[in-house]
């Protein structure tokens, strides 16, 4: 769509805002949107904006004339917050679009939608749905999410699914339902391929190495293990982070790290660095874009070489952020990887959680010792009040954690703070480290080290595994 500006010059219209702004705080508005402007000191109102009034309402127009750059975005959000407030009833009537499962109602008349929390512009709740129906419903999480994110005013928008309850917090489903003794006990049952010997030889310098790990993907495993391994480095630590997650690498975006890694002899990389910490990921390698097909093999030889060719010594922890899931690739790493430990990230759904324990039940079979499990999400504290609100089920995987025996690392809380920050490169630990985000990710990485010194003390270090 073009515009024609008053100078008749011709402009491209790039985005819109509209905005439900009163007739008598429109002045204000336009100043404090020209007031962003001026200090953007890129452009000048006259060419930057426009304004349709269509007889109900103006909306702004973000103009860019060819050539100029993009208009910096927080002159629209501070007016975009200053001016609109997003209601309960606009969310409520807005999910009341969409269909439930059964296609007839919708979903805030069949009572699935939880308490709504609005804060800022962000709009966050869960919708409940019947557990066997959980994974042909995400369909509708994301059309609910999609739904809210449209509506004037937000900002963003978190929906998680949740499954009913039933006789109490996360019961298991049969298969898992047998108490589970402390991890460091491991089981017998530890695979035995046909025959193979592959013995997980340590690696020069790196004195232990743990796993962060999660049953599914999205629960925040990437940005717990950089929180973690940061909050790790704050206690004393030597530390390093591989990014094992090939199929999404995410280690160069959360660090903000760019380049590629140089090689003194042709032979060994030397990692980058972030934060004092070491880092390797295949990010840097391929480029982001680049579609990569992996097949098991290249998988493992990938692992073999940023676990073996990184001049990652002298270090105390290698942080490895595994790949999301418990399938195939994920259990040949984890018996591949002389692992000290894991740690499993969930969020506190029951859905989550199911996820959770297939996670947890791969290490053990492996033989790796469960250090525990960190609940993210787990509640949400408004920014503006301080308010702790459990819209998420907060405690599903503390409880799980205690029944099947294995510790309870902590419960990140959701904000806004560690999305930006860690989306942003700079995770939250490392810019923060005196608030209270960094202070639970430092008590986890505590509780961590604990774990491993009474391994170490208890003599249970990495097994050797026979293939
Ligand atoms: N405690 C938190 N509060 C708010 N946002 C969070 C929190 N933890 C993670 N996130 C956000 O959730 C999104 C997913 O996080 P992350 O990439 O760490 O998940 P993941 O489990 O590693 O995902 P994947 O398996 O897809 O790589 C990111 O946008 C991240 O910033």
């Amino acid at each position: 769509m073009l515009l024609a500006g008053k100078n008749q010059k011709i402009f491209q219209l790039v985005d819109h805002w509209r905005i439900f702004v009163p007739l008598p705080r429109l002045r204000l508005a336009l100043e404090h949107f020209a007031a962003g402007v001026k200090e953007s000191g890129k452009l000048s109102l006259g060419s930057a904006i426009g304004l349709i009034y269509d007889g109900a309402e103006f909306s702004v127009h973000r103009l860019m004339s060819q050539g100029l750059p993009p208009f910096p975005s927080r002159c629209f959000s501070s007016l975009k917050a200053d001016n609109m407030t997003v209601t309960r009833e606009a969310v409520i009537d807005k999910l009341s679009t969409i269909k439930g499962p059964d296609f007839k109602d919708d979903i805030v008349s069949l009572g699935m939608v939880s308490e709504i929390f609005i804060a800022d512009g962000k709009v966050f709740f869960s919708i409940t749905v019947p557990a066997e129906r959980a994974r042909e419903l995400e369909p509708l999480r994301e059309a609910a999410e999609r739904a809210v994110k449209s509506l004037p005013g937000v900002q963003n928008a978190v929906v998680a699914l949740t499954a009913e309850r039933q006789g109490g917090m996360g019961q298991a489903p049969a298969q898992t339902q047998r108490p589970a003794p402390r991890p460091s006990a491991a089981p017998a049952s530890a695979p035995h391929g046909a025959g193979a010997v592959a013995a997980k030889a340590d690696i020069p310098g790196v004195a232990k190495i743990i796993a962060v790990a999660s049953g599914k993907g999205g629960v925040g495993k990437s940005t717990t293990a950089v929180n973690l391994a940061l909050a790790l480095k704050a206690l004393g630590q030597r530390v390093g982070i591989l990014d094992a997650d090939i199929y999404g690498p995410s280690m160069p975006r959360l660090l903000g790290v760019k380049g590629k890694p140089a090689s003194k002899d042709g032979r060994t990389i030397v990692p980058m660095e972030a934060y004092g910490v070491k880092v390797m990921s295949m990010g840097f390698m391929v480029d982001e874009d680049t579609a990569m097909v992996w097949r098991g093999p290249m998988v493992m030889s990938a692992l073999r070489q940023m676990l073996r060719d990184v001049e990652w010594a002298p270090i105390d922890i290698l942080v490895v952020d595994m790949p999301p899931g418990t399938g195939d690739a994920q259990l040949t790493m984890a018996q591949q990887v002389p692992l000290a430990g894991a740690v499993i990230v969930s969020t506190p759904q029951d859905l989550a959680l199911i996820d959770a324990r297939k996670g947890i039940n791969m290490f053990r079979k492996v033989e790796v010792p469960l250090l525990g499990v960190v609940e993210n999400m787990s509640y949400f504290i408004a920014p503006d009040t301080g308010k702790r609100y459990d819209i998420f089920g907060h405690g599903g995987a503390k409880a799980e954690a205690e029944r099947i025996g294995v510790p309870f690392l902590g419960g990140v809380p959701l904000t806004m703070d560690v999305r930006e920050t860690s989306d942003a490169g700079t995770p939250v630990v490392a810019v923060d480290p005196e608030g209270a985000q960094a202070k639970v990710y430092l008590s986890i990485a505590e509780k961590v080290l604990a774990e491993l010194n009474e391994r170490e003390g208890a003599g249970a270090g990495p097994k050797i595994v026979f293939e």
